[in-house]
């Protein structure tokens, strides 16, 4: 049972210089599955998950955590468009977080080998994490994040610009992260890859949550007429 769900956001607003990017946001989050965030370019995606997460301030309203936040915040994790890599080996930047969760070196290293095996970077292990490709930095920036047994990671558009194989590759670590009860909540623009990962949907505009619903409901039968017009395809402003 996990100790952070329900994740509460109320009236949750982030502004910069008066100009309001995202809110006010009304969501509650529990702790199972997989929560996908669609929208249209500009739409809030990435400052949503960047509000919720703690990165972007929280200017007006409030987030709350079924515990104190900062024990929230050591469970999740974040994993960027392009992954921000340590300029040191695979081996390093997988050790990094478990020896900042306090993890005796010789287990951390026994752990970042077990991972690198399971998101096939094996073989890279002694390699200057910045000379892998986008694919294999990626899985490694996952690997990361998921290494510390995290409770909830946000993604934001993980496989963007990736080809089919390390798409692939990485959809199906998220489903063994999803599915060992990790609680994933992941923005994209890949409307295939919202159906393939999502249990649930968050459609958001203007830098609002416009529509929230079970993915099997917001993907046959949307509510409003500009999640239909956007699932179409259609522009939706
Ligand atoms: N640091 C910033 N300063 C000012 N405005 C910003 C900043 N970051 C984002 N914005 C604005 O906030 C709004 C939401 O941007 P955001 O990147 O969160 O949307 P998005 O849905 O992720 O977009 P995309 O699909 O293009 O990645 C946009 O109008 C954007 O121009």
């Amino acid at each position: 049972m996990s100790t952070l769900f329900p994740l509460v956001a109320k009236g949750a607003i982030t502004s910069r210089r008066g100009k309001v990017l995202v809110g006010p946001v009304d969501l509650t989050l529990d702790g199972r599955g997989t929560c996908v965030v669609i929208g249209p370019n500009g739409a809030g995606k990435t400052t949503l998950l960047r509000l919720l997460h703690g990165a972007a301030r929280l200017t007006k309203g409030s987030i709350t955590w079924a515990c104190p936040t900062e024990q929230a915040r050591h469970n999740q994790a974040f994993v960027f468009q392009r992954p921000v890599m340590l300029r040191r080996s695979v081996e390093e930047n997988l050790i990094y977080p478990l020896r900042a969760h306090g993890m005796p070196k010789a287990e951390a290293r026994d752990l970042a080998q077990n991972w690198a095996e399971r998101v096939g970077l094996q073989e890279m292990l002694r390699r200057p994490a910045p000379v892998l490709s986008g694919g294999e930095q990626q899985k490694l920036a996952l690997a990361r994040a998921l290494i510390i047994n995290p409770k909830l990671v946000f993604l934001d558009e993980p496989c963007a610009s990736l080809d089919g194989r390390a798409m692939r590759e990485i959809e199906a670590i998220l489903h063994e992260a999803s599915s060992n009860g990790t609680r994933l909540v992941l923005s994209t623009h890949d409307m295939g890859q919202a159906r393939r990962l999502a249990d649930t949907v968050v459609f958001l505009l203007n830098g609002q949550v416009h529509e929230q619903a079970p993915s099997s409901k917001f993907f046959t039968a949307p509510e409003t007429p500009q999640a239909a017009a956007f699932l179409k395809g259609d522009i939706v402003e």
